[in-house]
């Protein structure tokens, strides 16, 4: 039976030459190998495994329920919670996106970084890294206005996507935003995406990267009412929620019927990829 090679990082700095052997003998043979001494702190490891972003949207979902006044007949504050377990197949996923730094000069007059979109599952949390750029299409003013989000230091934002403006009957928001190019001036009091490219006219934009977490509702979860008064008594007509999700274009997505989370997210994947 093969073996797979293990090779000992700490080689990488007492002796690169013999590690960069071993690491080629491996990737020829076989195409995989485990290094020790690798300098990835175990603990930070664990914490990846361990999930804080479930847990945290986990803590935020249940002040959804509380807010809902959701009955504790139905679940109370663990009515949301029940619905986004961990351990149970779901759309859950952590992106960690890229976007190249550009000169200047090769970039067009309206080029954006990520287009215009809103996010499809429950919340999303994302982390921002020195580069800002990320803009949300404001609703409380009318007409819509693009307003930065820019980093702020030691904050984490969370944003609704569009399956729990759907539950929610359209009290909870699914905002569309999109990230343009900016440079790294990200304070808080920045207003003004086009004053800011007029500032970076000469500069060129830097990497920028981010971690998203797309927190999912189970996919057998049924996205039937939830059972709150607040709920209940809106008014909102539902379609205007699934003109959003393209559900026009996607006979699958029937307004009459309760699908589940899953059949709902590959609507969506379908409508988008087209696969
Ligand atoms: O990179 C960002 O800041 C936003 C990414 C995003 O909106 C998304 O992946 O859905
Ligand atoms: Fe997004």
């Amino acid at each position: 039976m093969t073996t797979i090679p293990t090779i000992d990082f700490a080689l990488f700095d007492h002796d690169p030459t013999t590690c960069s052997k071993q690491i080629k003998e491996a990737s020829e043979v076989i195409g995989f190998f485990y290094l020790k001494n690798h300098g990835i702190r175990q603990e930070l490891i664990d914490e990846v495994f361990e999930n804080a972003c479930h847990t945290l949207c986990m803590k935020v979902l249940q002040l959804f329920a509380i807010a809902l006044e959701i009955p504790d007949s139905e679940g109370g504050k663990s009515w949301f919670e029940n619905r986004h377990r961990y351990e149970t197949p779901s759309g859950d996923i952590l992106r960690i996106l890229h976007y190249p730094a550009m000169k200047n000069d090769e970039i067009g007059k309206d080029e954006i970084r990520a287009g215009s979109h809103s996010d499809y599952g429950s919340l999303t949390i994302l982390f921002q890294k020195d580069v800002g750029g990320l803009e949300l299409l404001s609703n409380t003013t009318d007409p819509p206005l693009w307003t930065p989000a820019p980093i702020i230091p030691n904050h984490v934002l969370i944003n609704i996507g569009d399956l729990l403006e759907f539950w929610s009957k359209g009290l909870f928001k699914s905002t569309i935003h999109r990230v343009v190019f900016r440079t790294n001036e990200t304070s808080a009091d920045e207003t003004s995406f086009n004053d800011e490219r007029q500032k970076a006219s000469d500069l060129d934009y830097q990497d920028r990267y981010s971690i998203a977490y797309f927190c999912h509702a189970e996919d057998d979860v049924k996205i039937d009412p939830i059972p709150s008064k607040i709920i209940n008594e809106r008014d909102e007509n539902v379609s205007r929620i699934l003109d959003k999700i393209g559900h026009k274009e996607n006979a699958k997505l029937d307004v009459h019927k309760v699908i589940t989370a899953g059949e709902y997210l590959k609507c969506r994947l379908d409508a988008s990829y087209k696969y």
